[in-house]
C-alpha cells in the first residue's frame, strides 16, 4: 500500500480518496475504528481513514488520529498523509497542529509540508496567504462558519498557535524553480512545518515530486493529485440501486446554500429542518421529516436542508443546535435506508456526513464515479446489510446543480 491517510472529516476522506483514485490509485475509505474484512483491503494502493475529529477536543482528535495511523501503517502503508480542510478549518485551540505533531513523532520524521491549496476548488496559497476564489480566507464566507469561523488568512498564523514546532514558509518563486530546488529548500529549512505556496495544479505536482522522500505529507486533497501514480484503475463499480433518492444538507456553506437555492428553483420538493423543534425533540422532528419524504419518493428527489440563508444559522455557542440538526438528519437517513425505501443519498457537509455515516453503521466506502473535484459517489454496506450509494459533499464543493445532476452518474 502506497498511502495511508487520516482525514479529519468524512467528506474530506472521500475528497482525498476520489483524488487518489483519479490518479489511478485504487483507494477506499475506512470509517473510524470500525473493523474491516482485511480481504477488502487486498490490492488497494491507498486507504483513507475517515474521522470526525475536526472539532473534537484535542486529546480525542490526537488519540483517534494515532489509532488510525497505526491501522494504516499496520496494513503496510509506506507513506502517511494527514488530510485537513483546504480552508484549514480549525481554531487556535484546534487539532491540526497536535495531530501533525503526533504523526511526526509516530513516524520519527522531523518535518512535513503544509499544503491546503486546491486550485480546482478555488483555494490557493500565495505569499503564505490562503485565498478562496481570489479572496482572503478571512474575507470569504468561511468567516461565518458555524463551528470554525476563519478570521485570519496566513496559514503560518493559523498553524503556529496549535504547535510548539517552527512553522516556515516557502514562496511560489522557489516552487516555480522546480522540484530539485524545492526539495533543497524543504531539506534546508528548520525542522517543523513548511507552508508551501501553490496556485496551480502544476505547482502541486512540483511539490508532490519534491516531497517524494518525505514519509509524512499533509494538506488538503489536491496535493495527492500530484503524487506519481503508476496505476490506471478506475472507479469501483456501484451496485444496482433501484430505490428512492434523497438529499440532506446540514451545511451552511456558500456552495450548499447555492445548491439548495438551485434545487428550489428546479422545482424539487424541499423542506427545511425546524431547528427549534429539532432541539426540543430531535427524534420527533426526524420522524416528521421521514413522513414528508415518504410522500414523495421514489418519484422525485426530496431535499431536506437546514440553512437556506446565513440568517438561518442559529447562534450556537454550546453546539446544541448543531448536534440536534446532525441527529435529525442522521436519524432520517438511517430510518429510510433501514427500511429499504431510500438507497441513494447525497449528504452536504462534513460534520453532517459523519453523523449520517455513523448512524448507518457503515465500515468502508468503495469509491465510485467522480461528480466534481473532490466529490464522488461511494458504495457502502450498512450495519444491517443494505447496499447504499452515498455522496458525501464538502460544504463548499460541487456545481450549483449537484442535487439534480448527481444521479445521472449512476445510470
Ligand atoms: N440552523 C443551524 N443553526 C446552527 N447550526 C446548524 C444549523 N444547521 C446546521 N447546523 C450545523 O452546522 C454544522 C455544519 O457543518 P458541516 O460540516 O456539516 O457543513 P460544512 O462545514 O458546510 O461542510 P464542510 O465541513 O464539508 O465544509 C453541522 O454541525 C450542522 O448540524
Ligand atoms: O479540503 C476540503 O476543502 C474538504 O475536503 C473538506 O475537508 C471540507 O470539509
Amino acid at each position: 500500500m502506497h498511502i495511508g491517510a487520516v482525514a479529519d472529516d468524512f467528506t474530506g476522506a472521500t475528497d482525498l480518496a476520489t483524488t487518489l483514485q483519479a490518479r489511478g490509485l485504487r483507494a477506499a475509505v475506512v470509517i473510524e475504528d470500525r473493523p474491516v474484512d482485511e480481504r477488502a483491503l487486498d490490492g488497494l494502493d491507498a486507504v483513507v481513514v475517515a474521522l470526525k475529529s475536526r472539532t473534537a477536543p484535542v486529546e480525542e482528535a490526537v488519540a483517534a488520529s494515532q489509532r488510525a495511523l497505526d491501522r494504516v501503517l499496520g496494513w503496510g502503508a509506506d507513506r502517511a498523509y494527514v488530510k485537513y480542510c483546504s480552508t484549514f478549518d480549525s481554531t487556535d485551540a484546534g487539532n491540526i497542529g497536535p495531530v501533525l505533531d503526533a504523526a511526526r513523532e509516530r513516524l520519527g520524521v522531523d518535518r512535513t509540508v503544509v499544503v491546503p491549496s486546491f486550485p480546482a476548488n478555488g483555494r490557493t496559497v500565495e505569499d503564505g496567504l490562503l485565498l478562496v476564489h481570489g479572496e482572503l480566507l478571512e474575507d470569504s464566507p468561511m468567516r461565518h462558519h458555524p463551528l470554525t469561523p476563519m478570521t485570519r488568512s496566513r496559514v503560518r498564523d493559523l498553524l503556529a498557535p496549535q504547535t510548539a514546532q517552527p512553522v516556515s514558509e516557502i514562496p511560489l518563486a522557489v516552487v516555480r524553480e522546480g522540484a530539485d530546488a524545492l526539495r533543497a529548500a524543504i531539506d534546508g529549512a528548520d525542522p517543523g512545518y513548511l507552508v508551501v505556496d501553490a496556485v496551480t495544479d502544476d505547482d502541486l505536482r512540483v511539490i508532490a515530486a519534491a516531497s517524494e522522500h518525505l514519509r509524512l505529507l499533509s494538506g488538503g486533497a489536491a496535493l495527492a493529485a500530484g503524487i506519481d501514480a503508476t496505476g490506471g484503475h478506475g472507479a469501483a463499480p456501484m451496485p444496482p440501486l433501484p430505490g428512492g433518492r434523497l438529499v440532506v444538507a446540514g451545511s451552511a456553506s456558500a456552495a450548499t446554500r447555492g445548491q439548495v437555492a438551485d434545487a428550489i428553483a428546479a422545482g424539487l420538493p424541499t423542506r427545511q429542518v425546524d431547528v427549534a423543534a429539532a432541539i426540543a425533540d430531535p427524534d420527533a422532528e426526524a420522524d416528521a421529516l421521514a413522513a414528508w419524504v415518504r410522500g414523495r419518493i421514489p418519484r422525485v428527489v426530496p431535499v431536506v436542508y437546514s440553512v437556506a440563508q446565513l440568517s438561518d444559522v442559529r447562534p450556537d455557542p454550546d453546539g446544541v443546535a448543531a448536534a440536534a440538526v446532525e441527529r435529525v438528519l442522521a436519524r432520517l437517513v438511517a430510518e429510510l435506508v433501514g427500511t429499504g425505501e431510500v438507497d441513494r443519498v447525497v449528504v452536504a457537509g462534513g460534520e453532517t456526513s459523519g453523523a449520517v455515516v455513523q448512524a448507518l453503521g457503515v465500515g468502508m466506502l468503495r469509491i465510485g464515479p467522480q461528480l466534481a473535484p473532490g466529490v464522488c459517489w461511494s458504495a457502502a454496506t450498512t450495519a444491517d446489510g443494505r447496499e447504499v450509494g452515498l455522496v458525501l459533499k464538502s460544504g463548499n464543493f460541487g456545481a450549483p446543480d449537484l442535487f439534480t445532476s448527481a444521479w445521472e452518474a449512476l445510470r
